[in-house]
């Protein structure tokens, strides 16, 4: 199933009338209209299959840790619908040199970051994906990250960032290996 547009508009028209304003007048009367256009686009990951960008793999004799870091990420909390916002960073250790591109790991945060999300399950989903697309000896994904619905509403501690990890394969079981890539991504 795609996106209902008509209905996001519909909602948002809704939305406009109940908070007491007025739809009609002049600056509001596209709205509804760019509403439902910009939740085409920061959901449009519901409607792909993130890790499928992960196909694209090559051969290269490399066993040893790719970070990419500082991959900005755009996300929506999926209990106020509004921003979480910050960087993912992502290393990974191939089996049998198999890698893929760098820019494919960037898609797949996009991918799963356009989505109502919990910030804990975003780094998971990323961690997993990467992990059996691609067979990995092991990922670590960290995501820090600032949460609207806790700095311009509800508690409102703006500059409170969240950190959140996920942790699989030898990064899990190698201490060694786990500290290298926390070292690597903090500097
Ligand atoms: N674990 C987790 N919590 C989140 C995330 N995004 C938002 N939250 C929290 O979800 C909780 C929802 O709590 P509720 O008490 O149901 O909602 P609320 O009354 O709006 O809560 P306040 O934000 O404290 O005003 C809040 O504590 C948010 O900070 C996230 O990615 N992960
Ligand atoms: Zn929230």
């Amino acid at each position: 199933m795609g996106m209902d547009l008509e209905k996001i508009e519909e909602a948002v028209t809704m939305i406009l009338e109940a908070i007491g304003e007025d739809p009609r007048r002049e600056g509001l009367l596209d709205t509804p209209k760019r509403v439902a256009r910009m939740y085409q686009e920061v959901f449009a990951g519901l409607h792909e299959d993130p890790s499928q960008h992960l196909k694209v793999q090559f051969s290269e004799d490399h066993e040893e840790m790719i970070i990419v870091k500082d991959i900005p990420v755009y996300s929506m909390c999926e209990h106020h619908l509004v921003p979480f916002y910050g960087k993912a960073h992502v290393a990974y250790i191939p089996r049998k040199g198999k890698v893929t591109g760098l820019s494919k790991i960037a898609r797949v945060v996009e991918g799963y970051a356009k989505r109502p999300q919990l910030q804990e399950r975003l780094t998971g989903q990323i961690a997993d994906s990467v992990m059996s697309m691609l067979n990995a000896r092991g990922v670590l994904v960290v995501i820090e990250a600032e949460h609207m619905c806790m700095t311009m509403r509800g508690v409102k501690k703006p500059g409170s960032m969240t950190l959140t990890s996920a942790v699989r394969g030898i990064f899990k079981t190698n201490e060694i290996t786990r500290s290298e890539g926390f070292a690597l991504i903090k500097q």
